[in-house]
C-alpha cells in the first residue's frame, strides 16, 4: 500500500537528481486515451525525446482510426504540425491495448474522469470507472514491472486506490510504481502549454523505489523544461494541487462575473474595474475577463469534486458550490437579458448565435456556456441560426437536442450555418473567437430586424462602432446605451 507517512516536502528535481545513482532512462512510453490531454502530451515528448518511443491506445477504434489519418478527431493549434512530424517515426496509435502497454516502461493513464451521472454522489462525485478500468487492464496484462502514471486529473488519493488494484493482482516478482503526474494544459493552447509549461508536478511515494520512478519521469521532461519547473511532491499533494488550481481559476473568473452582475447595476464598467483590480501584482491581471460564465469539462467537475462530501467538510463543499451556482446564474441572467431586451419575448424571433465552442481556438463544446443558453432561447420559441468555426453542426445538434433538418430546413428552430443574419432581431456572442471582431456589421446592421441588438457574451466587439452603427448593444458587466453615467 502506498504510505501517507513516508511523505515528505516538496522539492525541485535538481535536489533529488545530484544524491541518487544514475537510474535507468525511459525507452518505451504507452498512453492509455487518446483525446485532449493524451496525444498532444504524447505528441510533445515524441517531438522533444526522439529516442522514445510513445504510443497511444483508446479502445474506440473510430478515434484511433481518424488519429492515423489526416482528419483527426479534435483541434488543437499546433498539434497537426506536430503529430505530422513524429507519427510513425516515434509516436503511434494504436487499438491494440496489450502490446504497446507490455513493451512500455511508463504507462500515461489519460483516461476521461468526468462527473458521476448516476447513483451515489450522482452530479458531484468523479465516475472512476475508466480509471479502474485502466488499472485493472495495466496488472492484468504487464508480465514487466510498470511506472503507471496518473496523468487523468482524479480526487486526493485515488492513487491509492490504483495501488490497491494493482497490489492485489501483480504477478510474482512484479511490482508496478504509481505516480500523480496532472496536467495543467489548456484547450486552445495544449502544445504552447506543454512546450512551456509554468511547471510540471511529479507525485511519487517517499520509497527508494517510488523515488526512483520519480527521477525516471523527471528525466524525461527534463529534456525541455528548466530544472527550477519540475516539482516533485507526495502523492496527495499533487493530486490535491491540480484540483486546487482549478477551482481557484473558476473561482477567480465567478469573482469576475459577480462583479459583472454589479456594474450592471451600477453603472462600473466590469474591464475597468478588472484593470484595476488586475494591476495589485498580488492578484495579477490574466483570468479576469467577466464572461456569459465558464464551460469546459474540468472546471465544474473538478470545483465539485473538490468539494469533497466524502471527507465530512461540508462548510468547505458549500464555499465551492457557490463557484458553480454563481456560474449557472451568470449564464441564464445573460441568456434571460436576451429575453427581457427583446421585449420579453423572442417567441418566432431569428436570432443569430456567433460561436458555439466553450472557449476560442478548440472545437470542444463540453459544458460550453452557449449550450445552455441556446437551450433556453430555444425553449423560450427563438429560432436560431448558431455558427462556430471548429464545432461540426451535428455536434451542435447533438447538444442542443436538435434533429437534424428536413427538406423544410429553413423552418427549423435551429439552422447550424450563418448565410447572414437577415431578419434577425439580434445577434449574440457565444464564443470569442478573432474572427467576430473582423464582421462587417455595418452591413450586417441593414440586413436585420430592427431595432437590432447585439449581445456581447465575451466583451470582444468594439461597442462603441456598434452603437455608431445603431445597434442596441449589450454586453457583460457595462451599461452602454442604457443610461451609464
Ligand atoms: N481536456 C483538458 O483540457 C484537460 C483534461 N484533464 C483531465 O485529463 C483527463 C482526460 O481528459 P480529456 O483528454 O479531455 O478526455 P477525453 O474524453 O478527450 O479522452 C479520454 C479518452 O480515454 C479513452 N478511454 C476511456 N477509457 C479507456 C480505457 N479503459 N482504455 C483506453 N482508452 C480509454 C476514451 O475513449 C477517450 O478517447 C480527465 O481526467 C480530465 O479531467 C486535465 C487537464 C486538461
Ligand atoms: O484541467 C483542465 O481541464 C484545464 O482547465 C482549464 O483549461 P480549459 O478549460 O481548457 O480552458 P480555460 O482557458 O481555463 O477556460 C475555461 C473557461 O473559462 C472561461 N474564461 C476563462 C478566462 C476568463 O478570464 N474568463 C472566462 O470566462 C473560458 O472562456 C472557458 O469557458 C485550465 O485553465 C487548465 O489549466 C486545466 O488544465
Amino acid at each position: 500500500r502506498v504510505n501517507p507517512q513516508r511523505a515528505a516536502g516538496m522539492s525541485t528535481s535538481g535536489d533529488a537528481q545530484a544524491t541518487r545513482p544514475p537510474h535507468q532512462p525511459i525507452r518505451r512510453i504507452c498512453c492509455i486515451g487518446a483525446g485532449y490531454v493524451g496525444v498532444p502530451s504524447s505528441a510533445v515528448i515524441a517531438s522533444k525525446c526522439p529516442d522514445i518511443d510513445v504510443t497511444v491506445v483508446d479502445i474506440s477504434a473510430a478515434k484511433v482510426a481518424a488519429w492515423n489519418s489526416d482528419r483527426h478527431p479534435l483541434y488543437e493549434p499546433g498539434l497537426s504540425e506536430l503529430i505530422s512530424q513524429t507519427r510513425g517515426v516515434n509516436l503511434h496509435f494504436s487499438c491494440d491495448m496489450i502490446g504497446p502497454l507490455e513493451g512500455a516502461d511508463l504507462v500515461f493513464i489519460c483516461v476521461n474522469t468526468p462527473t458521476k451521472a448516476y447513483g451515489l454522489g450522482q452530479g458531484k462525485a468523479a465516475d472512476l470507472t475508466t480509471l479502474e478500468a485502466a488499472a485493472r487492464h495495466i496488472v492484468r496484462t504487464a508480465s514487466q514491472p510498470k511506472i503507471v502514471v496518473e496523468k487523468s486529473t482524479v480526487p486526493v488519493r485515488a492513487a491509492e486506490s490504483i495501488c490497491t488494484i494493482l497490489r492485489a493482482n501483480e504477478r510474482p516478482g512484479v511490482r508496478h510504481t504509481v505516480l500523480s503526474n496532472p496536467e495543467f494544459l489548456a484547450e486552445g493552447s495544449a502544445v504552447q502549454d506543454l512546450l512551456r509549461p509554468d511547471r510540471v508536478l511529479i507525485g511519487g511515494e517517499r520509497t527508494d523505489e517510488g523515488q526512483e520512478a520519480v527521477q525516471r519521469l523527471v528525466s524525461v521532461y527534463a529534456r525541455w523544461v528548466p530544472k527550477e519547473r519540475l516539482v516533485t511532491m507526495n502523492l496527495w499533494s499533487s493530486e490535491l494541487s491540480k484540483l486546487v488550481a482549478n477551482a481557484m481559476l473558476a473561482q477567480r473568473i465567478s469573482s469576475i462575473n459577480a462583479a459583472s452582475a454589479i456594474c450592471e447595476a451600477t453603472g462600473a464598467d466590469v474591464s475597468e474595474v478588472a484593470l484595476a483590480v488586475g494591476a495589485d501584482s498580488r492578484i495579477g491581471p490574466r483570468f479576469l475577463c467577466a464572461s456569459l460564465g465558464f464551460g469546459g469539462s474540468c472546471f465544474q467537475k473538478d470545483v465539485l469534486n473538490f468539494g469533497v462530501p466524502c471527507l465530512n467538510l461540508p462548510e468547505v463543499a458549500r464555499y465551492w458550490e457557490s463557484v458553480v451556482t454563481l456560474n449557472q446564474y451568470q449564464k441564464y441572467r445573460f441568456a434571460d437579458k436576451i429575453i427581457v431586451d427583446l421585449f420579453n419575448t423572442v417567441k418566432g424571433k431569428r436570432i443569430a448565435v456567433l460561436g458555439f465552442a466553450f472557449k476560442k481556438d478548440t472545437g470542444d463544446t463540453r459544458e460550453s456556456p452557449a449550450i445552455d443558453v441556446c437551450r433556453r432561447l430555444i425553449d423560450e420559441g427563438a429560432l436560431l441560426r448558431v455558427y462556430d468555426p471548429k464545432v461540426a453542426s451535428s455536434q451542435i445538434r447533438l447538444d442542443l437536442n436538435q434533429p437534424e433538418p428536413d427538406e423544410a430546413s429553413d423552418a427549423a428552430v435551429l439552422t447550424v450555418r450563418l448565410l447572414s443574419c437577415e431578419g434577425a432581431h439580434a445577434v449574440v456572442i457565444c464564443t470569442e473567437w478573432s474572427e467576430f471582431s473582423q464582421l462587417d456589421f455595418g452591413r450586417i446592421f441593414a440586413s436585420m430586424a430592427k431595432p437590432a441588438f447585439v449581445f456581447d457574451g465575451r466583451n470582444v466587439l468594439d461597442h462603441e462602432a456598434l452603437l455608431r452603427i445603431g445597434f442596441r448593444v449589450r454586453a457583460v458587466g457595462k451599461r452602454l446605451d442604457c443610461g451609464g453615467v
